[in-house]
């Protein structure tokens, strides 16, 4: 039996995806109609014999239940949502959860990254790992560039074993353009390691009575420094590298870039997910044809949400519940939230508008794509900060935060939109507060 842990932090974490964080938890934001740790969920549920699946985080229940329910029922699977009682690093929860995780004698168990998303190879990396006896962890790995490798976990290895022989995390200089995904199976004899990590930090934090604020919280435990790196080279760490199409969904903008992979994938899983012509039977075609609107690409609309006939939607677009579309209004490459109007003749490119937003009619609202750089092989998306070294805002997707008015006739470009704000006129590479 197997079992799946999902990780996902706590609100204090999703700062860099601001404003959409400000009122639904980040890894609820939905990413191709789905929240985005569903698509964690469905990669776990379709592998053979995982009877569980556990959410660790530190937000508050309250904020999960409801999602929780909602995914138990969708896919008859046990999922839980269990709160740490302080943020207790990326393997600090599995420890202290480790009775809830070992219940039922799983022979190992997934751990996801809740701020990835990936085509998951979970049913390869179970082989693999099955295969590798002596393997306490197989790490998910993929090719980055050189310059961007080190914000990321460098695994060096060895090419005819795949065994880890060197792990460093984040390093400051280079050390391998193979990296860790965040997404691990760890063999239930893990816990004997975590152990021994736990017992060390209890020693040292009784160790240190100085009272000098150093102390570190004792039951933190980062898996990728107090574990990965110490277990590299002792042949009970493996890396299975991966081509399937793979990113980090820090920031808004790679929302966009999500959003887009994900739909691609219904074409293989979902096709009922994607609104397409191709799927109608030849008689309905020309039926629904006449109250479709037109349909460029990959596109998902939830079905209550309300699209003109005359609007035209796509490539890479996803209409949340209830959210309504104008007549003539052109949507490309943006993520519409729930309950968000989009009024007459409006354009909205790489761009996300926010639950409950309202744009006018004519209006341009139209952002910068961050996608990785086409020209570079195994490139990954930059995640820059919100403003550069001269202080001005970096050109990114535009972001309506929820309930936003955004009159008619106005152009906003490459700007942060925070909740509630009502705007009267046109703006350009701004945040308005
Ligand atoms: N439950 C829980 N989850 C946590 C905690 N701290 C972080 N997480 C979750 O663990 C994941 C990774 O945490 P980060 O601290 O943000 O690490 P990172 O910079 O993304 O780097 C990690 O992921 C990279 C791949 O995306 C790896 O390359 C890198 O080695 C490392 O594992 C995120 O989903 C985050 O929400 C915690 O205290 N508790």
């Amino acid at each position: 039996m197997l079992k799946a842990v999902i990780l996902i932090g706590g609100p204090l974490k999703g700062t860099r995806f601001r404003p959409l964080s400000l009122d639904i938890p980040k890894p609820l934001f939905p990413v191709a109609g789905l929240p985005m740790i569903q698509h964690h969920i469905e990669a776990c549920v379709n592998v053979p014999n995982l009877k569980e699946i556990l959410i660790l985080g530190y937000y508050p229940t309250s904020e999960l239940t409801q999602f929780v329910a909602d995914m138990v029922q969708e896919y008859k699977v046990n999922i839980r949502y269990l709160q740490e009682f302080t943020a207790l690093g990326t393997a600090g929860g599995l420890y202290h959860f480790r009775d809830q995780i070992r219940s039922g004698n799983p022979e190992a168990f997934f751990v996801l990254n809740g701020d990835v998303c990936a085509d998951f190879p979970l049913v390869e990396m179970l082989r693999f790992h099955q295969e590798k006896k002596a393997s306490l962890v197989t790490i998910m790995a993929t090719e980055a560039t050189r310059q961007q490798s080190v914000h990321y976990g460098c695994i060096v290895q060895d090419r005819d074993t795949s065994e880890v022989t060197h792990y460093v995390e984040k390093p400051s200089t280079f050390v391998s353009t193979l990296i860790n995904c965040g997404v691990y199976i760890c063999s239930i004899e893990i816990f004997q390691t975590f152990a021994a990590v736990f017992n060390t930090r209890q020693q040292e934090y009784y160790n240190d009575a100085s009272g000098n604020g150093n102390r570190k919280e004792a039951a933190v435990i980062y898996l990728e420094i107090d574990v990965l790196m110490p277990l590299a080279g002792t042949g009970r760490v493996f890396a299975l590298q991966t081509s399937n199409w793979w990113s980090q969904l820090k920031t808004a903008g790679s929302a966009i870039y999500a959003n887009r992979h994900y739909l691609e994938l219904y074409h293989s899983r979902h096709m009922d997910r994607l609104a397409q012509e191709d799927f109608v039977g030849e008689k309905e075609k020309e039926k629904e044809k006449e109250k479709r609107c037109n349909i460029i690409g990959d596109v998902y609309i939830h079905p209550t949400a309300t699209v003109h006939t005359t609007a035209t939607l796509g490539p890479n677009v996803s209409i949340e519940a209830g959210a309504v579309i104008g007549p003539g209004v052109r949507i490309r490459e943006s993520i519409v939230l729930s309950g968000a109007t989009i009024l007459d003749h409006s354009l909205v490119l790489h761009s996300i508008v926010g639950r409950g937003s309202h744009v006018g009619q004519w209006t341009r609202v139209e952002g910068t794509p961050c996608d990785p750089n086409p020209n570079k092989p195994f490139a990954k998306m930059d995640n820059p900060p919100l403003f550069n070294s001269d202080g001005r805002l970096n050109p990114s997707i535009t972001i309506l935060g929820c309930s936003v008015k955004v009159p008619s006739e106005v152009i906003l470009l490459n700007s942060i939109v925070l909740p509630y704000k009502e705007l009267t006129r046109s703006f350009k590479n701004e945040i308005i507060l």
